[in-house]
């Protein structure tokens, strides 16, 4: 008889099961030990019924899971059952896998997530391999000789190893293997093996050190799937890979044709407090000669320009320095750039907060969004302090940004040791291998060059270190890209349209067809092909030349020729002083948007208490900035009619920066101490723009919302959810508070509720690939400072199944439903479904892609 036994630490059960008191969970598709499944007793003589029939989806006969189970050796009673076909040791700690060739029938291997450094040779014993996965150990090595032994191969997982070459044998499997995973290793090239592998479907390279793509993996392979971003590609670029293999494919057959052009182009980011000078340096370089810029002329959003130096390109991104710019800042700061981080020196003072404000602000928002990003920093207004002056402050700025650096690196060090030092660690692999990944990025900060800028032997001398850091391949490996000569013939007649048609360079916005008809006409293009045009604007695209939503419905035809547009209207919504801006807003414009001057006042006080805008606020404002700039024209495009959005809502709604509110505190009606209470922590720091683009996207689904700066209240089913932010250094969180439900059912409403927000947390944190988040909840006891850290949130199981939870400081014991989500979202969804305005799932499809449905919401967002 099976009976139900208390909750045991996986370490306890690991520990048992060894000692032949093993617990298992007859799932019907086999013996299930894994430490979240539920933990029933199993009498020794039953071993042998373990092995059950299977009734999944996949056709193993004997299947056997013995997953986070913190074991060091593959249990002997599993070596002596040699019936065994799928066997799933995963997230263990297993370093060799002695015997295992015994389990000769073996049709399926998981391995993944343990100790292994030396790859298990007697795999070679196991003919009728069709699947193994040893991804997330330490293989530096395959020996030759053992994929040779596994014609049936078809599934291989060994992505996050430490591996730079596979054996040639592996071409033996070339009429078997269809799924090849080698993302995260030490690759230089794609091995010769691998282009063999005719029957190959799925290939993943992520982040590895590959410079070069061969066109014939893409002429002979039968590829369907193919991720290869984080790699320092130039053949095809980056830019051209991240269109997928439609592109790729379409880029080599251009290549096949014609012979291909080298170009240098490198994306330049001037970023820094306001009145350091940026656009100075910027103006100076591009005109070879000293630029005045006066006080008035700053720098509003961005400005984009070009200059061409030695065979290189640079595009120059002037970014604003007021603090107003900093929420949309992050979407354009892209990876692969050079980022020139200018300090005033005048203004820098040899004090921890000086060098915050000035410096590791902008240091730590790079850590944060392009981790892998280089940053040359520059030191101005030399010429108003004296030598020794400018020694002492740029050793204390180099010196100061070597402590962030090895700051980060050990809160790093540190925040993985506490997830491996935790009794189950084994819950928190994937949070150990975000962090993993993070320690393997480096910012690259180069020597601190000090400028007089109204000198321009100083800015020569600033563009000779410039130079010489661009042609260094160890610091920049993928300046140089290959392009087939019909993307660079587009480019330059695209800029010949916008040259020559005057209402055009104005606002730069052309209508796709047009754009094909016109530049069909061209020499040299007139068999363009509209596909092929496509794919180099996605290519123009991503490298900031012109600007493409073809995402956004809205927005698919349009191409924006010239991005100046879309900054002049962010200039318009996104400024500093726009205050001031709304205040002066005419009358006869306010009258024409049937709006009063009552209205200008409650914009004006919505926007300095909320930091909001409402529609019709945006839609006044922007008829005032485009008709003092003569561009009346474009107006309606643009902003649309009242009862019909145009372009621009589009455009913030793709941005994440258009939202409507109301009173928040008066709803919520302050904290009541028996409230659901979590914090999402986060390290270093809440990133700028963060929480905006949370709140915005939670409250496109849950259409009951109030909003005010750093505060937000959700309703779902009658139910509030609060989210506030909470932005200090060392101690960056963001809580979440839900009424403690007055009946057990309610838990379950009000944990999904709480999850979505945390997924949607996820979500998000894809963009800032240097940051870290750790969900905790508070304990429950008034004034203990414990916190119950939650484990990974990455599959359909729930996060805890346990009843009870004890405080490991105060020893008090808690319900565990008052902690954590007992029943995972799988049962989210028919919970909310019901409850979700129907929207939500038009929305969730628009946010997450097509094939997104309310079932897969959660594991979509957590991918
Ligand atoms: N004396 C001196 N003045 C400088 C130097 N660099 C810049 N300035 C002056 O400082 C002021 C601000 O320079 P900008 O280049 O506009 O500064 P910015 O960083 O682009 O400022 P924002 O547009 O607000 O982001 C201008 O009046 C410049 O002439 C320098 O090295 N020495």
């Amino acid at each position: 008889m099976l009976q139900d036994t208390p909750p045991h630490s996986a370490t306890e059960r690991g520990r048992a099961f060894l000692q032949g008191d093993p617990f298992s969970h007859r799932d019907g598709r086999g013996l299930d030990c894994s430490s979240r499944a539920k933990c029933q007793q199993v009498p020794l003589n039953l071993w042998n019924s373990w092995t059950k029939k299977n009734q999944g989806q996949e056709d193993y006969r004997n299947e056997v899971t013995l997953s986070r189970l913190r074991l060091r050796v593959v249990p002997p009673e599993v070596l002596q059952n040699n019936g065994i076909e799928s066997l799933n040791l995963d997230r263990n700690k297993l370093k060799q896998l002695p015997g295992i060739a015994k389990l000769c029938n073996l049709r399926k291997l998981v391995l993944s997530k343990n100790d292994i450094i030396d790859f298990p040779e007697e795999i070679r014993s196991l003919v009728h391999l069709e699947k193994l996965e040893l991804n997330q150990n330490q293989i530096r090595v395959i020996p030759e000789g053992v994929f040779s032994c596994l014609p049936k191969l078809r599934h291989l997982r060994l992505n996050n190893n430490r591996l730079d070459r596979l054996p040639k044998d592996l071409a033996v499997c070339c009429s078997s293997l269809q799924y090849l995973n080698l993302s995260n290793n030490l690759f230089l090239a794609i091995p010769l093996a691998v282009l063999e592998l005719k029957c190959l479907q799925e290939l993943y390279l992520y982040n590895n050190k590959l410079r070069q793509l061969p066109m014939k993996m893409f002429k002979e392979l039968p590829l369907k799937m193919f991720k290869v971003s984080g790699n320092p590609l130039r053949e095809p670029p980056y830019e051209v890979c991240a269109g997928g293999l439609r592109q790729i494919t379409s880029y080599f057959d251009q290549l096949q044709n014609s012979r291909a052009e080298e170009d240098r182009r490198v994306k330049t980011m001037f970023l820094g407090m306001s009145l350091a000078g940026k656009s100075t340096i910027c103006k100076s370089l591009k005109q070879r000669q000293i630029v005045q810029m006066s006080e008035e002329e700053r720098t509003v959003g961005i400005e984009i320009s070009e200059f061409q130096i030695q065979g290189f390109t640079f595009l120059f991104w002037d970014f604003a320095g007021q603090l107003e710019y900093y929420m949309t800042h992050h979407m354009f700061i892209t990876p692969q750039a050079l980022v020139i981080l200018v300090i005033n020196f005048q203004q820098y003072q040899r004090s921890d907060d000086s060098f915050k404000e000035l410096v590791g602000f902008w240091i730590n928002n790079l850590f944060m969004r392009v981790p892998n990003s280089v940053v040359l920093p520059v030191g101005t207004h030399i010429d108003v302090c004296c030598e020794q002056e400018v020694k002492e402050k740029k050793e204390d700025i180099m010196s100061k940004i070597q402590d962030m650096l090895d700051e980060r690196k050990s809160t790093l060090a540190h925040l993985i040791a506490n997830l491996e030092d935790n009794e189950e660690s084994e819950f928190f692999v994937d949070q150990w291998n975000r962090l993993k990944e993070m320690e393997q990025c480096t910012l690259t900060v180069l020597d601190l060059v000090p400028v007089n800028c109204m000198d321009y032997e100083d800015i020569r001398t600033l563009e000779g270190t410039i130079l010489k850091h661009v042609k260094n391949e160890a610091v920049f490996p993928n300046v140089i890209q290959v392009l087939p000569p019909i993307y660079k013939q587009v480019e330059a007649a695209i800029v010949n349209i916008v040259q020559k048609n005057e209402e055009l360079a104005e606002h730069g916005m052309m209508d796709l067809s047009l754009l094909h008809r016109e530049l069909s006409c061209q020499f040299h293009l007139t068999h363009l092909d509209v596909e092929l045009l496509r794919d180099i604007l996605r290519y123009l695209h991503r490298i900031g030349l012109i600007v493409w939503y073809e995402e956004v419905k809205q927005l698919e035809s349009t191409v924006f020729l010239c991005p100046d547009i879309l900054i002049t209207i962010f200039k318009t919504l996104v400024r500093y002083g726009l205050t001031q801006q709304l205040e002066s807003i005419a009358v006869d414009i306010l009258i024409a948007e049937h709006a009063t001057i009552r209205d200008r006042a409650n914009w004006v006080w919505a926007f300095k208490s909320k930091a909001m805008l409402c529609q019709k606020a945006m839609r006044a404002l922007l008829k005032h900035q485009l008709y003092l700039d003569g561009m009346r024209d474009v107006f309606e495009e643009m902003v649309g009619s009242r009862s019909q959005k145009g372009k621009l809502f589009s455009l913030l709604e793709h941005f994440e920066i258009c939202l409507e509110s109301e009173e928040v505190s008066k709803m919520w009606g302050g904290d009541h101490k028996e409230d659901l209470h979590i914090r999402v922590y986060f390290s270093p720091e809440i990133p700028e723009g963060f929480f905006k683009r949370l709140m915005v996207k939670a409250c496109s689904f849950f259409s009951t919302h109030w909003v005010a700066k750093a505060i937000c209240l959700l309703i779902c089913s009658g139910k509030p959810l609060l989210i506030k932010a909470n932005n200090q250094k060392g101690y960056s969180y963001i809580e979440l508070r839900c009424r403690k439900p007055a009946e057990r059912a309610g838990f379950q409403l009000v944990w999904d509720f709480v999850m979505t927000i945390i997924s949607i947390s996820n979500k998000l944190l894809e963009e800032w690939p240097g940051l870290h988040l750790c969900v905790k909840t508070p304990c429950r006891t008034a004034g203990c400072p414990a916190e119950f850290v939650w484990p990974d949130v990455d599959d359909k199981s729930t996060v805890t199944k346990e009843e009870i939870k004890t405080c490991g400081t105060c020893a008090f014991r808690f319900e565990t439903e008052l902690l954590l989500p007992k029943e995972y979202p799988g049962q989210m969804t028919r919970a909310m479904q019901e409850k979700l305005p129907a929207r939500f799932s038009e929305i969730f499809r628009d946010t997450f892609g097509p094939c997104g449905t309310l079932e897969t919401l959660h594991s979509k967002l957590t991918v």
